[in-house]
């Protein structure tokens, strides 16, 4: 027999109900706890017949069978953070409000009014049952709309999210996160408020209707980080990062809007070695083509971004690039995460237009590259490095995040090869792009076969 190998993890507790869609409630907490390597217990309150359309009927369980859930739980589990979503009646808030009394870890309130649907999931006039719930509460994630119904106070800006904030600390919550996805604007502004501080979390808005289940798993995140032991602010800022991404990355999955996707930062992390992998192994069929006629004098570098890539310290490439030798080709060193920062830069600015695209690498360019990428008839673009407005230099301190906006924005179709002609003390480079290795390879061993006819 093996000796077994028990797996520790700090446990956190949703209180919610059943979306049989599955991008939201219960489901959307235990993945989002999963994906935070919490272990996750629930306590369901409702069952929902729901979809990526909408919620068909909703049956809200027996007030025993809830309260025995939680008993269960809280009696054998040594709880870390609990949060809750939709309540479905004032009985159902109530009881919640009378237990959580007794909780001795963090609770997170997401006041759950309706569906991204439109969708009530709160009967009528059990919104004032709130108040008693907030008050045992540590957390309060509202979005505009419900802080609206618990505030009177219309959230339009970061100057009304305070106001609304500080009116729903009344209740005697110990904090409020005022979410900014329903507030229109190019950014989304999360504004966290307690009685001595404000603080906001801003991200970059994704244009998308997939955010099914994005309020359950954001108060989800923060009841795991909680959980883990992290303070309030810096749970809160995680989770708005991870929900980022999440949204980002929504799955595509039934015919309505998609949901938000929980796992896609734990892929993420899971796709490193496969990354590196694959930008090794590229290195190394270029290493034996001995493709010397590609290199340009700064180097060659190969890289590969995870499929959820957001950063450079998520892009694998060759530490000191690939040079020319006498004989051939070296990497200099070996494949490292962040290692690159020009073509890194440049395919995540490119991932902007064509999320699918993971693995770049940048080539010598002159008269006769130019004729060879002519003669394959692809698609390709430029930039040219002296359009570039100086503010934007200075601003983003490289040319490539700009370079990759010439070169991608208004295309039918993404290039894929890119030219830059350099200006004086800049080499003339061609980069080019895949959405995999193989193609990436064939694409650079065309090239250079082309080159050498
Ligand atoms: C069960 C359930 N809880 C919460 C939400 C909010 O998105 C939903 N749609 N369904």
């Amino acid at each position: 027999m093996r000796i077994p190998a028990p797996d520790s993890r700090p446990v956190a507790l949703t209180i919610a109900g059943s979306d049989s869609g599955g991008g939201a409630g219960i489901q959307a907490d235990l993945a989002t706890m999963a994906a935070h390597g919490v272990f996750g217990t629930s306590a369901v309150t409702a069952v929902t017949a729901q979809n990526t359309r909408g919620v068909e009927s909703s049956h809200v369980l027996p007030i025993e069978e809830i309260e025995a859930q939680l008993e269960a739980v809280t009696d054998d589990f040594a709880v870390g953070a609990a949060k809750t979503g939709m309540l479905a009646t004032t009985t159902v808030i109530e009881t919640v409000a009378d237990r959580a009394r007794a909780f001795d870890f963090p609770l997170v309130v997401d006041p759950v009014m309706v569906a991204t649907s439109g969708d009530r999931l709160l009967e009528a006039d059990a919104e004032r049952a709130y108040e008693d719930l907030l008050g045992e509460a540590t957390l309060a994630t509202p979005n505009a709309d419900e802080a609206a119904v618990l505030t009177d106070v219309a959230v339009t800006d970061g100057e009304s999210a305070r106001e609304a904030g500080e009116a729903i600390l009344e209740t005697g919550v110990d904090a409020v996160l005022v979410k900014g996805g329903h507030v229109p604007g190019e950014r989304v502004r999360d504004v966290l408020v307690t009685d001595d501080s404000v603080r906001a979390f801003e991200h970059p808005r994704v244009d998308t209707d997939a955010t099914h289940g994005s309020g359950c798993a954001l108060a989800a995140a923060i009841a795991a980080r909680l959980a883990s032991g992290d303070s309030l602010e810096s749970a809160v800022e995680g989770a708005t990062d991870f929900l980022a991404r999440a949204v980002r990355y929504s799955y595509d999955v039934g015919e309505g809007d998609g949901a938000v996707n929980h796992m896609a930062p734990l892929r993420n992390q899971a796709a490193r070695e496969p990354t590196a992998e694959d930008v090794h192994a590229l290195v190394d069929r270029f290493v034996d083509a001995d493709v010397s006629s590609l290199v340009p004098e700064v180097g060659m570098n190969v890289v590969g971004a995870t499929p959820y890539a957001e950063s450079v310290a998520e892009t694998a490439a060759v530490e000191g690039r690939i040079t020319r030798t006498l004989s051939g080709i070296k990497p200099n060193r070996g494949v490292r995460f962040g290692a690159s920062s020009h073509v890194a830069r440049f395919l995540l600015a490119a991932r902007e237009f064509a999320p699918d695209l993971r693995f770049a690498l940048n080539c010598r360019f002159d008269a006769d590259v130019e004729v060879a990428l002519e003669e394959r008839d692809w698609p390709v673009a430029e930039y040219d490095r002296g359009a570039q407005p100086s503010e934007i230099r200075d601003t983003e301190g490289s040319t490539m995040g700009w370079g990759a906006r010439q070169a991608f924005a208004d295309r039918e179709e993404p290039p894929v090869a890119v030219i830059d002609r350099g200006e004086v003390g800049k080499e003339a480079l061609v980069k080019l792009l895949a959405a995999d290795p193989d193609a990436l390879a064939d694409r650079a061993l065309t090239l250079e076969s082309t080159l050498g006819q």
